[in-house]
């Protein structure tokens, strides 16, 4: 680690009335992983499209190698320079194939057989970080899961033709990656910061930060509030410096089930086993990313095959394609599931509406300083919140959650938590996907999806990440 391979002084960045950075100084060395934490809105992601060229801050200079750069530092700069970034919402163009995408970044991939050249290197790339990921070069974008989606963008991103790597930038890159891929991905930038590439690594899963980065720096409101050493951190040490109570993580109390069913289904591509959901109970899906959660969810919503007591909402993780109304407001997006409750007459009454925004704004701690702002104004976390809110404050018995949680920050999460309990205690069911184990324990049972089938049912005293990847791997159902 002798040279710096980029950094940045005294950036500053507003947009409109919010500050969304306030001065940020960042180094980051050669050959070093800097893991970059902080509360949703505290301008990480801002930091990051200033770092890859794409938004210019009113403020601040940039050294690159050691040396200050004097052009204008835009998105081509960035890239000739060896930067790349993945981003929160992911970026591939959804009509054209991974292939094909890979061409976009690779401008030295032309001429007769080009596409094979394309096809190879993202290939060999994806082999590389994620064996086993079954995705082809061939597969047009739309076609795959989130999970899938986000494995093609960060193989991309690694691709090496013409230029040298120098950085990548990785904004929350196992937000929709399963337990296993998500560790293949940690272990890969440990050999990638070896080969000497520099690495940021955001996210909110605090114990992959502390596992995979060589030095953390904290953000909060828009300004770096702490910068050491990874192994001069401890959880609660992290925690605390973002500006969270650092909590116990306890299993829930076991609860005394109601005998009244809400939900019964049964999947439509494989096995016997079916699901059964009871009024109160938060019912868990998990087992490897892409083997049928999210479809039987969707069943469930769709009240396909399966028998359903009451009024559903749904919860999107893939909030782009599936959760946000990108042309409304924060406000609107909330309320939008409560229309008809809030219709006064013929017609929808304003000032109720205006009440019921405000008042989740402030339950969720959504950060804007104004509900009528458009919801793209929010940060990735805070859109995120928006879609609990438009949930929590319908009048859904049943909410259907699909990996809710992508990119929401800790102590936000631990509210969730809170609430999620609350509301089951009052008798509101939940049918809850998760990409990360950890969060069964708030679960009072789970399910273990493969293939599309149910592979094993565990109660809340089994829901460990080692009984949840043994049924996930195990030949032959449960
Ligand atoms: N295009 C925009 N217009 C208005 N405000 C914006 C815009 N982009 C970001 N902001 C605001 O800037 C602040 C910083 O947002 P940023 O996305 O950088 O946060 P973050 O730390 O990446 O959060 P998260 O963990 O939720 O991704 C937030 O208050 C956000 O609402």
């Amino acid at each position: 680690m002798s040279s710096h391979a980029i950094r940045l002084d005294g950036v500053e960045k507003s947009f409109g009335a919010v500050r969304a950075l306030a001065g940020v100084d960042l180094t980051v060395a050669a050959g070093e992983c800097l893991g970059l934490v902080g509360h949703n809105g505290a301008g990480k992601s801002t930091l990051m499209h200033v770092l890859s060229g794409n938004l210019t801050p009113s403020a601040g200079t940039l050294s690159i190698g050691g040396a200050p750069y004097s052009g204008s530092w835009t998105a081509a700069a960035a890239q000739a320079e060896g930067v790349r970034c993945v981003f929160q919402e992911l970026s591939l163009c959804p009509n054209l194939t991974v292939a094909e995408n890979v061409r976009i970044v690779h401008r030295s991939l032309k001429g007769l057989g080009w596409k094979n050249r394309a096809r190879a290197l993202i290939r060999q790339k994806l082999d590389e970080i994620f064996p086993n990921h079954g995705i082809s070069p061939d597969d047009e974008i739309a076609d795959l899961a989130i999970g899938q989606r986000q494995m093609a963008e960060i193989a991309r991103a690694f691709t090496v033709t013409d230029g040298a790597l120098r950085l990548v930038i990785l904004d929350e890159p196992t937000s929709s990656l399963d337990a296993v891929t998500a560790q293949q991905l940690l272990a890969y930038v440990k050999t990638e910061t070896a080969r000497g590439t520099s690495i940021i690594l955001i996210s909110h899963l605090l114990g992959e930060i502390l596992s995979t980065a060589d030095r953390i720096v904290v953000m909060k409101d828009g300004k770096t509030v702490a910068d050491r050493k990874a192994a001069d951190f401890t959880r609660n040490s992290l925690v605390a410096a973002m500006g969270s109570e650092a909590r116990e993580h306890r299993r829930g109390e076991a609860r005394k089930a109601s005998e009244e069913v809400m939900v019964r289904a049964q999947p439509r591509s494989g096995g016997t086993a079916s699901l059964e959901a009871r009024k109160g109970e938060i019912i868990g899906l998990t087992g490897l990313a892409g083997h049928g959660q999210t479809r039987m969810l969707l069943q469930i919503y769709e009240r396909r095959q399966a028998e359903v007591t009451g009024k559903l909402a749904f919860i999107a993780g893939d909030r782009q394609s599936d959760g946000v109304f990108n042309l409304w407001s924060i406000g609107r997006n909330i309320t939008t599931r409560s229309l008809s409750a809030l219709r006064k007459g013929g017609f929808i009454d304003l000032a109720a509406e205006e009440r019921l925004a405000e008042e989740w704004k402030v339950r969720m701690a959504i950060r804007t300083p104004d509900v009528d702002n458009n919801i793209l104004t929010l940060s990735g976390g805070n859109q995120q919140k928006a879609l609990f809110a438009r949930a929590l404050a319908s009048d859904a018995a049943i909410i259907l959650m699909d990996d809710p949680m992508r990119g929401v920050d800790i102590g936000t999460k631990q509210e969730v938590y809170a609430m999620i309990r609350a509301e089951a205690e009052k008798g509101r069911t939940f049918i809850w996907y998760t990409t990360e184990i950890e969060e069964l324990t708030h679960c009072d049972r789970a399910y273990v999806f493969r293939n599309g089938a149910i592979v094993a049912s565990l109660g809340s005293d089994e829901l460990t990440e080692e009984k949840v990847l043994q049924a996930s791997f195990a030949e032959h159902a449960a």
